[in-house]
């Protein structure tokens, strides 16, 4: 194995939100240029364990303090010729092997196993791996334990890479909790700190060799973005390097999606469009001659959740359109986009829950996506949308802005707005409905935007340059 990637989460064994669709297909394209790589996760207990054939690959103990944990690291039979990279999941049975990825009190715990397992299971690698790929805050004190950690000392020479997908959930905890993790010289406990606090993101920034945001726009934001890290980014800024996020094209294709009502290409994108907006309008009994607008998400603050039915509730009133909304998260959220239902019956709909498939439709069937982010490190639905046939509406921030191009601007294809407010949203999807109604100009851009190649194989490239670079 060339690279190693170490996530939370990996499409389609686990996935919360979008790291899963990164570390589910970047590897694949990675291989498919001749670099073998491979992914280790926990193993939970959902329905894609139940259903996977695992062969043996480690076992070992770990240890947390006074409690002792029994490990095994199970390779998922065929992984390299299904998914397209070797797949790996630890076990550690009462700790790890829970139903969902997070949300449980001892996630700390968790994750600090599984990154001690990771390192082990690589330790008795009869040949190391050229580069470890760490995703996110939960795999953040691998490059300091690899730097820092006596156990694992024969490993230090391995490069890692930090990519930053979120950088406002950093894994912080408290410094009485340090005894869970390896031996190290406690002189260099300062790589660990932040803020009086373990924070594994802070160390992570640190410890690493380079580390990666999956946006150029994102790297630039991260100095000024109230993280609580600003200042790190600044001052470790020369490590850092952008690289846009890719969408696997095999996953999302209109023209051979099993889960949506209908296949179609760019050719065919007016009629495939018009039968998979039919069934989803049945489905949520909306009107189908009226333009639909939707959003797909986490209900979070990222996200704009906490306006999401202002934002709705004002552009329902000033257009003659229908709203859909499908997420789950913050109750209060979840409630307002739910009473909005009954302002609005035949027009707008809410599905509260995670549903892969019904994702699909909604990016076949609706004519316009919103993504009134805060902030957003990359966004991976405004490519999914781009690719079937549906126009973005997103603020312009983050990776929204280096992906997406105003219809005001030459070449433009979706449509921007700079502020996170029921104002300016509403306005935003105003612009839409006017598009919408300038059906030449509109049939166009759909049968453009489907063109846009925004597929990994750029930036799979990217990556390996980058490990070429440093693993030299
Ligand atoms: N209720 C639901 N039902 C079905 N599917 C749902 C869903 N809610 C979300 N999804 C799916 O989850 C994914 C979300 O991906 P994003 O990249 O847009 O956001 P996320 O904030 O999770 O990811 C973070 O990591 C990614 C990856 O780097 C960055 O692009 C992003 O900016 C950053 O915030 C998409 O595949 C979407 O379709």
């Amino acid at each position: 194995m060339k690279v190693i990637h170490v996530s939370a989460e990996c499409y389609p064994a686990a996935k919360v939100g979008g790291l899963a669709d990164v570390v589910g297909a970047l590897p694949k394209y990675q291989t498919n240029l001749d670099y073998e790589s491979a992914v280790i996760m926990p193993y939970y207990n959902n329905k894609y364990a139940k259903d996977a054939k695992y062969t043996s690959d480690f076992e070992c103990e770990v240890a947390l303090a006074e409690n002792n944990y029994k490990a095994i690291v199970y390779k998922v039979k065929n992984s390299f010729d299904d998914l397209g990279f070797h797949l790996y999941q630890i076990k550690i049975e009462n700790l790890l092997d829970r139903e969902n990825v997070y949300g449980y009190q001892d996630d700390t715990e968790r994750f600090i196993a599984f990154q001690k397992v990771v390192l082990d299971w690589i330790l008795q690698f009869a040949k190391a791996p050229e580069i470890i790929h760490c995703h996110d805050h939960h795999t953040g004190l691998i490059p300091f334990m690899l730097t820092q950690c006596t156990k694992y000392k024969s490993m230090r020479g391995i490069p890692t890479i930090f990519t930053i997908h979120n950088a406002e959930y950093q894994g912080e905890f408290s410094f009485e909790k340090l005894s869970y993790l390896p031996e190290y010289d406690l002189e260099f406990s300062g790589i660990l700190e932040w803020d009086y606090a373990i924070n594994p993101m802070a160390a992570a920034i640190k410890a690493c060799w380079r580390y990666t945001t999956v946006s150029p726009n994102y790297m630039n934001e991260l100095p000024y973005s109230s993280t609580g890290l600003d200042w790190l980014f600044d001052t470790e800024r020369e490590k850092s390097v952008g690289i846009l996020n890719g969408i696997d094209t095999d996953v999302w294709n209109a023209s051979t999606d099993t889960m949506i009502a209908k296949n179609y290409s760019a050719k065919t994108v007016e009629a495939g469009k018009k039968a998979n907006k039919l069934v989803l309008c049945e489905k949520f009994g909306l009107d189908p001659n009226k333009p639909l607008v939707a959003f797909i998400g986490r209900l979070v603050y990222q996200k704009g959740a906490d306006i999401m039915a202002g934002i709705f509730d004002r552009a329902l009133d000033a257009n003659d359109i229908n709203g859909l909304v499908l997420g789950s998260g913050d109750p209060h959220a979840e409630f307002l986009l739910n009473e909005l239902k009954e302002k609005y019956p035949n027009r707008y709909n809410t599905f509260i829950g995670y549903d892969e498939e019904l994702s699909h439709l909604i990016y076949a069937g609706a004519d316009f996506l919103i993504m009134p982010s805060r902030f957003e490190p990359c966004g991976l639905n405004q490519l999914y949308a781009l690719r079937y046939g549906t126009i973005p509406v997103v603020r312009t921030t983050g990776g929204l802005k280096d992906t997406v191009k105003d219809i005001g601007e030459k070449g433009g294809f979706g449509i921007r707005h700079e502020h996170v407010t029921v104002d300016d949203v509403a306005l935003a999807i105003t612009r839409a409905n006017k598009l919408y109604n300038d059906t030449d100009e509109f049939k166009r851009i759909r049968k453009e935007i489907m063109k846009i190649d925004n597929s990994w194989e750029n930036s799979a490239k990217e990556y390996i340059e980058l490990y070429n670079l440093i693993s030299k």
